[in-house]
């Protein structure tokens, strides 16, 4: 386990915002969580879009390298959560309703910018990660869960079912069977059966969550951003078929740019001339 640091970070808000938190701790880590303890975290079309933004808003920001996703807790009654999936309560006939009254499934735009964020997302799960909730803890690239955090899915029982990555990606990480378990009887998973499965990396005390996971944020820092924005796109594309293969080849061609063979491309066509590559050479 890694040493908990002395110092827990100051976060400084980057954003104001209605369901969610944005902050930065202004050494290369981001904090995001959802801030509806009362619904347990529970998302409405307004809490993605939120949520959207703000890992937009990390993505175009070069000096973060690591987010920390979370929920706000406790609620009134004591009670963690981390995310207790669509808010029921705004949930129409066709969708989750937004303040217009059109149906929405937006979490699935906010799950593929998490997927595709080329920075490394870790999930602090505090309580409950219960039906889209634990599917966007999925998504995370690392997962650290408090002892009092509990697993689960409610799908078919609550007229749902997340056949993406909550169903596909589910059974890559820990197994058809135990996938097909999660979906099919819809019970409740304590931490430490969640580290025996693998959809977590590490089982820390309540109290210490937030500076573990910033322990493993720093960690990640003192690697190199390239290596680890091209790994995630490789581990993406093996799950991820054509739009997986798309976000690793983007990170070739991004890297392609920064040679002097593709800026001699580039260089040539707006010269008006006819390119020059007799300097690259053909490597084996
Ligand atoms: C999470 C719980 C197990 C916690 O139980 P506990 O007993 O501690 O607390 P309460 O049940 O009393 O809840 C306290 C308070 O919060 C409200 N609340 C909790 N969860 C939700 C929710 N999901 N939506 C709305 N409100 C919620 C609850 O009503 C209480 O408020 P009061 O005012 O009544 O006091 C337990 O709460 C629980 O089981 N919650 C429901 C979990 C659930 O079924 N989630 C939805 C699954 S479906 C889903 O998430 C989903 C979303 C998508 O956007 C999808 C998109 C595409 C495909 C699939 C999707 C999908 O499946």
């Amino acid at each position: 386990m890694t040493p908990v640091p002395p110092a827990p970070p100051h976060w400084t808000s980057a954003g104001t915002y209605s369901d969610i938190r944005f902050e930065t701790s202004g050494d290369g880590i981001a904090r995001i969580s959802i801030n509806r303890p009362e619904k347990r975290n529970a998302f409405r079309p307004l809490t993605v879009q939120e949520l959207c933004d703000a890992f937009n808003r990390v993505r175009d920001d070069p000096s973060i390298g690591v987010v920390l996703f979370t929920g706000e807790g406790p609620a009134a009654d004591g009670v963690w959560a981390f995310c207790a999936g669509g808010d029921q309560s705004v949930r129409g006939d066709g969708g989750y309703l937004d303040d217009s009254g059109l149906p929405r499934l937006n979490v699935l735009d906010l799950q593929r910018i998490i997927r595709s964020l080329p920075k490394v997302v870790i999930a602090l799960v505090a309580g409950y990660a219960i039906g889209g909730g634990q599917v966007l803890h999925l998504l995370c690239d690392l997962s650290l869960a408090a002892e009092n955090a509990v697993f689960g899915q409610t799908g078919p029982r609550v007229g749902s079912f997340d056949g993406g990555f909550g169903a596909g990606y589910l059974a890559r990480v820990v197994g058809q069977r135990k996938a097909r378990e999660i979906w099919f009887l819809c019970r409740r998973y304590d931490a430490s059966q969640a580290l025996a499965m693998g959809l977590v990396n590490a089982v820390v005390p309540l109290e210490d969550l937030e500076r573990q996971g910033v322990a493993w944020a720093r960690e990640v820092l003192q690697h190199s951003p390239t290596a680890i924005r091209c790994l995630k796109a490789a581990f993406n594309a093996e799950t991820d078929g054509l739009a997986g293969i798309q976000e690793l080849a983007g990170q070739a061609t991004h890297l392609f740019y920064r040679t002097s063979e593709g800026q001699e491309g580039r260089n040539a066509f707006l010269e008006k001339r006819d390119p020059d590559f007799s300097e690259a050479p053909w490597l084996p």
